[in-house]
């Protein structure tokens, strides 16, 4: 007979050991902040796939139902959103630097302070779960110093946790506000900077940034229409003639006109930037149209659709292979003529002066989606707008050298950063200024092609805003070339 334990129990002697209890939704929600903190994977990404698979599992089998996975959900994006904000709380209760706890501990740890301090679940039963997670993950030493800190952090909601770690709004707004806010400081300086205004337009902002935004769809037109896509659960755009809003999140992939491609997954922003450059009045020949940056195609299926219902035919460029492909499966379908290039918009495979309107939606920051991306605010260093700069400049240049005397270029970004936005063009426009005699261009007022929004200012360029127009915080400047 074997002289071993069963697994799970202590020899005969000393208290019987109790396995941990097994909680699916729990160890989802860790495995997901793991894959996000470990692989520098997106949440966005990540997550669906995960419950997607644990959903086609029995219950038995750890399998989640609809509600679990709604759970779950919360419990990844809640924890990721305010990772900054909770960290500064469990630095408060752990007697060495957050540095020294192993990223798994802090991940059970910020899994937990968000139970206590983001949600509704009691108190006690935060706890008690979440230990009971960090036996499973971390084993029984570690889930002590777990339940010894999740103790401490519970002797407080998380009001009362704010006025312990934040400075008064007097003595430091930027920091004030960045804690309270779950955004890093130099976050709030730059949205503060682009947004400009008072203490409560600034707030509105950030709390905008926290909520999670609607799904919104487009129908491309000529291909499917809004009513198609008006399910009960739907209202129509806010601004966008094109636009549905899935008001209860929705699955979009139940839809025959998304599966089919005539219609797909886009925030308004995006679909007014593209509207905007479609409908900018260009004066005679108007039948070449040109994406330079446009993978992953979302911008390029509705200016294909808009450029066939007038005749017009669609380049879209990308750099990436893979993204190009997704650029070509996007306007697969589209009832006018286009073509997917992979190319570096900088060193165009295209003749200058060729084409009629140009649509350049650079790389950024993503400053402006963080709302979709909750991990992406606490990933992003002020470090990364340097990198971006020459190759945004790059890119408006050579769109602008793309367009013919007379055609118009969309300048885009998802960043409401003014390094990445009107530094960018005044940049452009400046050095263009000093050769005489070559390409120039001007900015034209964007705002006429956004009709009936309120709060666009004061213009040429328009900046989009989550807290005043429900879209990302689309930044759009549009220029025509005139030699
Ligand atoms: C902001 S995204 C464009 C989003 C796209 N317009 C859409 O709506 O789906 C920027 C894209 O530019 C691509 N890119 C980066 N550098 C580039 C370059 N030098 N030339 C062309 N594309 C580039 C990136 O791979 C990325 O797909």
């Amino acid at each position: 007979m074997s002289t071993r334990p069963r697994q799970g129990t202590k020899p005969s002697h000393g208290k019987p050991h109790r396995r941990p209890r097994k909680d699916p939704v729990r160890i989802l929600a860790f495995e997901a902040l793991r894959a996000v903190d470990e692989r520098d994977a997106y949440a966005n990404l990540v997550l669906p796939p995960m419950l997607r698979k644990a959903r086609e599992k029995a219950p038995e089998q750890g399998g989640l139902d609809a509600r679990d996975a709604a759970l779950a959900t919360e419990l990844v994006y809640g924890t990721l959103r305010r990772q900054g904000t909770y960290d500064a709380i469990i630095a408060e209760c752990v007697d060495r630097p957050l540095r020294e706890v192993d990223p798994p501990v802090l991940d059970v740890l910020s899994l937990g302070a968000h139970q206590l301090l983001g949600t509704r679940i009691p108190g006690h039963a935060a706890v008690s779960a979440t230990v009971e997670l960090a036996r499973v993950v971390l084993g029984d030493g570690r889930a002590k110093f777990v339940n010894a800190v999740l103790r401490k952090i519970s002797a407080d909601d998380f009001d009362g946790w704010l006025e312990r770690i934040t400075p008064p709004y007097e003595e430091d707004a930027e920091e004030h506000l960045a804690l309270r806010h779950a955004h890093p400081r130099w976050v709030v300086s730059a949205l503060w900077d682009a947004l400009g205004g008072s203490r409560q337009d600034i707030t509105e902002l950030l709390e905008a940034d926290n909520e999670r935004p609607e799904v919104t769809l487009v129908a491309r037109p000529g291909r499917a229409t809004t009513g198609e896509l008006l399910t009960e659960e739907a209202l129509p755009g806010r601004w966008s003639p094109y636009a549905v809003r899935l008001t209860e999140g929705g699955e979009p992939g139940a839809l025959d006109a998304v599966r089919e491609g005539r219609a797909g997954v886009q925030d308004e922003g995006s679909q007014l930037v593209a509207l905007a450059l479609a409908n900018a009045p260009v004066e005679g020949a108007d039948t070449r149209w040109l994406d330079t940056c446009a993978g992953p195609g979302g911008k390029a299926a509705l200016l294909g659709a808009l450029a066939a219902g007038r005749g017009a035919a669609l380049v879209a460029a990308e750099k990436q292979p893979h993204r190009a492909r997704l650029v070509a499966r996007s306007l697969a379908g589209n009832p006018g003529p286009w073509t997917v290039v992979t190319a570096d918009g900088t060193r165009p495979a295209w003749r200058p002066g060729s084409f009629d309107r140009v649509l350049a939606d650079v790389p950024c920051t993503g400053l402006g989606a963080l709302r979709r991306r909750p991990e992406a605010r606490w990933r992003r260093r002020p470090e990364d707008l340097e990198g971006f700069a020459p190759l945004q400049r790059g890119l408006l240049r050579q769109a602008l050298e793309a367009a013919r005397v007379g055609g118009v270029v969309a300048y885009v970004t998802c960043s409401p950063h003014p390094a990445e936005t009107r530094a960018v063009v005044d940049d452009v426009l400046k050095s263009l200024a000093k050769e005489p005699g070559g390409t120039a261009a001007e900015l034209i007022d964007a705002r006429p092609r956004l009709p009936e929004m309120p709060a666009l200012g004061e213009g040429p360029d328009v900046q989009l805003w989550p807290h005043l127009h429900g879209t990302d915080a689309m930044y759009l400047a549009l220029l025509r070339r005139t030699a």
